[in-house]
């Protein structure tokens, strides 16, 4: 008999999606995407929109060289999106995330549930929030987890299985934070702004989320996504891609960009934060997860967010008469992106003054 696999708050689904799509079963009505349609797609990773709009950029350029800084401002007025490269963590390392996520979430079904999400809980291992009947769910499982600060760390859903799964993402997030301080610096360079003008937003206790997502197969790659069309609510998202299946698309007048797999290459994108303290000069993109039939996806994204106490807002220096003040200042994103989600607003659209 299919084990019961909690959706989300009390919403059952009858199997998870591994085992619907072990058993190569149609996907049921809720995953299917109501318009018929995915969009025009342009797939290749050889196509040059992809190359100019999730350009290479070398972080280890960064402090140094003006031109790779100007690079960095193209991608991020432009997509808001780019692939990270000589960013200081070694591809064997990279690998080791990858293996820690492709064992857990190869362990069965029962051993995994061990960590599963409590119904009005986002930490833990499950699937979407599902806030109302008409939602259409992702073909993803997923484990999500606080990193920092350290002291909100729920332990109790961090796997034991495989047992370096703790010092292994530890490690990575420490990683990922040097590269983040290196990161906000260059971003206030390229606008000539003070250094710290968005580390100070972040302030001394910056949120640091996980999401290990996991992409099994799915027999219908023109009806289902791996995840809906989405900005992140976050200020920076830093994303391990698998490294070898293709998946994630920005969109870009109204065509979808496949983002190239460059196997240890980290994919950075802006998340809605970061465009309320720009004020809209750099771009949240949006983004989606397309499914396949043969080859099951892993990704792992890092969401960097300002603490929830703070107040972000646009930096008063790229605020003026020729680009007025897009957004208010705004405490706690999060909270209230989540608000928005249950209503079916658009957070981003609701903070516009
Ligand atoms: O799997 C990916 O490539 C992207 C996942 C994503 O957009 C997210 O977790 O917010
Ligand atoms: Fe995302």
């Amino acid at each position: 008999m299919a084990e019961t696999v909690v959706a989300a708050e009390g919403v059952p689904l009858a199997k998870s999606v591994q085992e619907m799509s072990t058993n190569r079963e149609e996907p049921p009505p809720q995953f299917v995407v109501k318009d018929g349609s995915l969009g025009v797609t342009y797939s290749s990773s050889s196509s040059s929109s992809s190359a100019v709009l999730v350009p290479t950029i070398d972080i280890s350029l960064l402090s140094t060289d003006d031109e790779e800084l100007h690079k960095l401002k193209l991608a991020l007025t432009s997509s808001g999106c780019f692939q990270a490269i000589n960013h200081g963590i070694s591809s064997s390392f990279l690998d080791k995330v990858r293996e820690v996520a492709k064992q857990f979430f190869a362990l069965p079904l029962e051993e995994k549930k061990k960590y599963s999400r409590a119904a009005h809980d986002v930490q833990g291992y499950g699937h979407d929030l599902v806030v109302s009947e008409m939602q259409v769910l992702d073909w993803c499982s997923r484990l999500f987890l606080r990193v920092f600060p350290e002291h909100e760390r729920k332990l109790n859903l961090w796997p034991k299985n495989p047992d370096d799964f703790g010092e292994i993402l530890h490690e990575y997030s420490m990683k990922l934070k040097e590269m983040m301080e290196i990161l906000f610096k260059a971003m206030a360079n390229s606008l000539k702004l003070e250094e710290n003008s968005f580390s100070n937003q972040f302030g001394e206790q910056p949120v640091m989320q996980v999401r290990f997502n996991f992409y099994p197969p799915c027999s219908r790659p023109d009806q289902v996504l791996g995840v809906k069309p989405h900005s992140d609510r976050s200020g920076v998202t830093v994303l391990l891609q698998d490294e070898e299946v293709e998946g994630l698309q920005i969109i870009e007048d109204d065509k979808w960009i496949t983002v190239p797999v460059i196997p240890h290459a980290l994919v950075v994108n802006l998340g809605d934060q970061m465009q309320i303290m720009t004020n809209g000069v750099y771009k949240s993109p949006v983004h989606r997860v397309l499914t396949n039939t043969e080859r099951l996806r892993i990704s792992v994204a890092m969401f960097n967010e300002p603490a929830p106490e703070k107040e972000i807002g646009p930096v008063d220096q790229l605020v003026d008469e020729e680009r007025p003040r897009l957004y208010r200042n705004v405490k706690n994103y999060a909270a209230f992106n989540y608000e928005c989600f249950q209503k079916g607003k658009v957070a981003l659209e609701e903070v516009k003054v």
